[in-house]
């Protein structure tokens, strides 16, 4: 389990996240909404590493990972899918794939290990394991970024927008994807502004304003009251 406890954070001088708190449960989904600005995609960079926390502590598994660099983080398990799409496009689907097994590429059993386990997962991928990877649709593209992740074998994903882009039946498959990996016992923690659709593949949520935690509840709930919860945001 992922737990930040009362972190401020923020861009030099400017503090962004004040005094925030959450946790991210063992085996669940949880998403963190809230309006533009609120500092959603700031707490997924300070757990990875990418902003500095100038409070508080985030744990993940009762250990303090606050001051870990990222690369360290990734060896704990801990992987970030970012906003952007970040595949290489001059390189095959097979190619893209390898770069997520950096970390133990010098073991080439384990790295055929790991692609075969992916194309038996993704058969999109396996079908284009030769092609280029920028010839791919949106989709897919995506698709090859969270198997991209998966080579490592995390067991904490951190994912920003991952609908970005998509129409909404794609972004439905790819929240399906998601879903699908708390059978493999991974935990997420996911920002994604497409409430509507996303809460459905959710367990708990968070509601994100100015910086810190304005709701917390289970994802049941929100959904029945999704109209009064965007309505709340308005007013800011
Ligand atoms: N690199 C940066 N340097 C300085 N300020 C930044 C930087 N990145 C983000 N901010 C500021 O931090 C605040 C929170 O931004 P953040 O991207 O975390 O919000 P968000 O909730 O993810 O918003 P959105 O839903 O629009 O993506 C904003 O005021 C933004 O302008």
């Amino acid at each position: 389990m992922l737990e930040v406890k009362n972190v401020d954070a923020g861009y030099g001088k400017i503090n962004i996240l004040n005094d925030l708190s959450l946790k991210a449960r063992e085996n669940n989904l949880t998403l963190l909404i809230g309006p533009n600005g609120a500092g959603k995609s700031t707490l997924l960079k300070a757990i990875f590493g990418f902003v500095k926390t100038s409070k508080g502590s985030i744990e993940y598994n009762g250990k303090d990972i606050s001051s870990l660099p990222s690369h360290q983080l990734v060896d704990h398990g801990i992987s970030f899918l970012l906003q952007r799409v970040s595949v290489f496009p001059e390189l095959t689907i097979n190619e893209n794939l390898k770069l997520g097994a950096w970390a133990f590429k010098k073991d080439k059993q384990k790295v055929t290990q790991q692609l075969e386990a992916m194309y038996d997962k993704f058969d999109v991928l396996k079908q284009k394991r030769n092609e280029k990877a920028g010839l791919m649709s949106g989709g897919q593209k995506r698709t090859l970024e969270i198997a991209r992740m998966l080579m490592s074998n995390p067991k904490m994903l951190l994912i920003d927008e991952p609908s970005a882009g998509l129409s909404p039946k794609i972004a439905k498959e790819v929240y399906q994807i998601l879903h699908g990996l708390k059978d493999d016992g991974i935990t997420l923690l996911m920002v994604d502004q497409n409430i509507r659709d996303s809460i459905g593949y959710s367990d708990y949520v968070y509601v994100l304003e100015q910086g810190s935690v304005s709701s917390e509840s289970k994802a049941s709930e929100v959904e029945a009251n999704l109209k009064e919860v965007v309505q709340s945001w308005l007013k800011f």
